[in-house]
């Protein structure tokens, strides 16, 4: 028997950075948080405390803000890029890099009917996110969108589930569908006009979940990665997870009020989980685009 190292990874987590581009009066905000992890010849370090191999962590938070200052940083994706290229160009015995992006988006405050030019409100709980994965030469893009939440009030039916011992759920042909999206979708190539695409994608999860009669919160994910993977041919595979946000009408009739469809309470938990993958049957291999923060 012997005990021996396994998959092994090292960097900076949530390096929170804001950059301001003040090239103009009209100042641009830019708010992110970067977390860096480098894989390689690092079994020195964690077989005899070695660290001759180990670009340190402090390090690789110093080139983030430093990168910032040196290029900008214009879309996530490419700003993850030139930090994963650097990085394993920097010492022979790194052999990839992990950077992974997530953005604030911050919209300009309104003043007398025009958008202030350097006041800035947070646009809500949404996080535009891209990972970037670097393996040797070849590199892994996955973009992606958290903190979604979108709700209709109609256009949402559940039933024709079976019912066991167990089963006390009422069959409904109009109820309210809420969710936080969080999707997260794989690009076929790195070389992409990443912030249009962006925007496209997300604007084809939004209004299909608008648009689709929902017969199932599991139908309407579907139609969703459907819609984003039929318009753009650059997208080989899309990630879902969404919440089933229930919201259960309220029993007025001790207070002699009806309730159709009116008052709703809206427990935050538990909730259904609704999570599955979309995807091309001839999308390029994954190859290690879906490793974790965690290795997994
Ligand atoms: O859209 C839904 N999918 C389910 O799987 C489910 N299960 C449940 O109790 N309600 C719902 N709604």
């Amino acid at each position: 028997m012997a005990i021996v190292l396994g998959p092994n990874q090292f960097g900076k987590a949530e390096i929170r950075l804001v950059h301001v581009d003040r090239t103009s009066p009209v100042h641009r905000v830019t708010d992110l948080n970067v977390s860096t992890a480098l894989r390689g010849d690092f079994a020195a370090a964690h077989l005899t405390g070695d660290n001759s191999h180990v670009l340190t962590t402090d390090a690789q938070k110093n080139t983030v803000y430093a990168f910032a200052r040196e290029h900008g940083i214009g879309e996530i994706e490419n700003f993850a890029l030139r930090l994963a290229r650097h990085f394993v160009g920097s010492f022979p015995w790194i052999g990839g890099a992990r950077v992974e992006i997530e953005q604030f988006a911050w919209e300009r405050i309104t003043v007398d009917g025009a958008p202030h030019d350097h006041a800035f409100r947070r646009a809500g709980a949404e996080k535009r996110t891209t990972v970037v994965t670097l393996h040797g030469d070849s590199a892994y893009v996955v973009s992606g969108l958290a903190g979604l939440v979108v709700l209709k009030s109609t256009g949402s039916e559940f039933w024709g589930f079976p019912r066991d011992h167990y089963t006390t759920l009422a069959e409904t042909t109009d109820r309210i569908l809420a969710t936080e999206v969080t999707a997260r979708w794989r690009y076929a190539r790195a070389d992409l006009d990443f912030g249009p695409l962006f925007t496209g994608v997300r604007e084809a999860l939004v209004s299909t979940f608008a648009r689709v009669h929902s017969l199932a919160l599991q139908q309407t994910l579907y139609r969703m990665g459907e819609t984003a993977l039929t318009a753009y041919p650059e997208v080989a595979e899309i990630r879902m997870s969404m919440p089933n946000k229930h919201h259960f009408l309220v029993d007025l009739t001790p207070f002699d009020l009806d309730n159709p469809d009116v008052v709703y309470q809206v427990p935050d938990r538990p909730y259904g989980l609704i999570e599955a993958t979309v995807t091309r049957d001839d999308a390029p291999a994954a190859g290690p685009s879906w490793t974790s923060r965690d290795l997994d």
